[in-house]
């Protein structure tokens, strides 16, 4: 890890609720106030501050997950939807959002929320010397809200609480002096959509609230037909939009993971601050 010796080339504003003293050591805060409710607030730095176009909607994608560990596609998610949205639609991408679930979540192998949130912030780059003020360097932001709660946060929940922080204030400036609404949306892949077909895993005003009113943008994921997954979903289907991976990448963290425990070279496939972490930390060894 590289040492930081001043924070001034890089604006305290930008790096968000990462301190000095968490980026010159990896370990997360394990008890600290950094990782509790009752200190959180939520990351505005990154958002863009103003619409570049006011006839467009403004945007904010969320993709729920494990991020165990967080991979080069999960931060490339945001690249390829921002892309289509650029082409594909009326809104204009003003922010995006990781937001690792919960320890409720009891799926097998993934390391504590409290080391998936540090790793998605050095996957999102919170220490990058490039990360000036006002750039679009790293737009990725991550949200420790959902991690932060003990009780599991259905995806529809943890949307309105994007919904909540992001509009509180009426919105983000149109470019011309008046708050529009932000439209929040989830950002996900084929895989977690076609669980949306399958009984029992998501409740029926769940689908209605998240598809109906937020929507979602859905990376096409290898092995995965997309238009079958989304067949039994087609009432809702003007909310959701297909991202096909012009350039495909098969990454998943499970495969990351059981590299990792065979001790078997994990570069170039997530960041080399994340793979630092894992190191430092121990993590998917056992
Ligand atoms: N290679 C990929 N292509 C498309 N979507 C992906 C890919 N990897 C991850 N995603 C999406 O990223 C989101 C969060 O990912 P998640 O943490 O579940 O990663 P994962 O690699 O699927 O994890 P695991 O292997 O632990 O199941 C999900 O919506 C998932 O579909
Ligand atoms: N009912 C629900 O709200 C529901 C169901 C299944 C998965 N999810 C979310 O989808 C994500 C799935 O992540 P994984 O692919 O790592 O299992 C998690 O954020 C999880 O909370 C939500």
């Amino acid at each position: 890890m590289q040492a930081i010796d001043s924070p001034s080339y890089c604006s305290q504003d930008s790096m968000q609720d990462v301190t000095v003293s968490e980026l010159q050591s990896h370990s997360p805060p394990a008890t600290s106030h950094d990782f509790e409710l009752e200190t959180y607030s939520f990351p505005t730095q990154r958002l863009k501050p103003m619409l570049d176009n006011s006839t467009k909607t403004p945007l904010v994608l969320v993709a729920c997950g494990s991020f165990s560990p967080p991979t080069h596609l999960h931060t490339r998610m945001f690249e390829m939807a921002a892309d289509y949205v650029k082409e594909n639609t009326e809104y204009e991408v003003i922010g995006g959002f990781l937001s690792p679930v919960g320890d409720a979540y009891k799926k097998a192998g993934l390391a504590p929320a409290i080391h998936r949130v540090q790793m998605c912030k050095l996957a999102a780059d919170y220490d990058s010397p490039h990360c000036l003020p006002g750039s679009r360097t790293s737009w990725i932001a991550v949200d420790p809200w959902e991690a932060l709660h003990t009780e599991y946060q259905p995806t529809a929940i943890v949307l309105d609480h994007f919904d909540q922080e992001l509009n509180k204030n009426g919105g983000i400036d149109n470019g011309q002096g008046d708050k529009i609404k932000i439209h929040i949306s989830l950002l996900a892949g084929a895989d977690l959509i076609q669980t949306m077909s399958s009984p029992g895993v998501w409740s029926t005003d769940d689908l209605e609230h998240i598809l109906g009113n937020f929507g979602v943008f859905i990376i096409e994921r290898a092995d995965i037909d997309v238009d079958e997954a989304i067949i039994a979903l087609d009432r809702w289907k003007s909310n959701i939009h297909v991202v096909h991976q012009l350039i495909s990448n098969d990454i998943s963290s499970t495969k990351i993971r059981m590299q990792v425990k065979r001790d078997m070279s994990v570069r170039y496939l997530i960041s080399d601050r994340v793979i630092e972490y894992i190191n430092e930390h121990g993590l998917y060894r056992s």
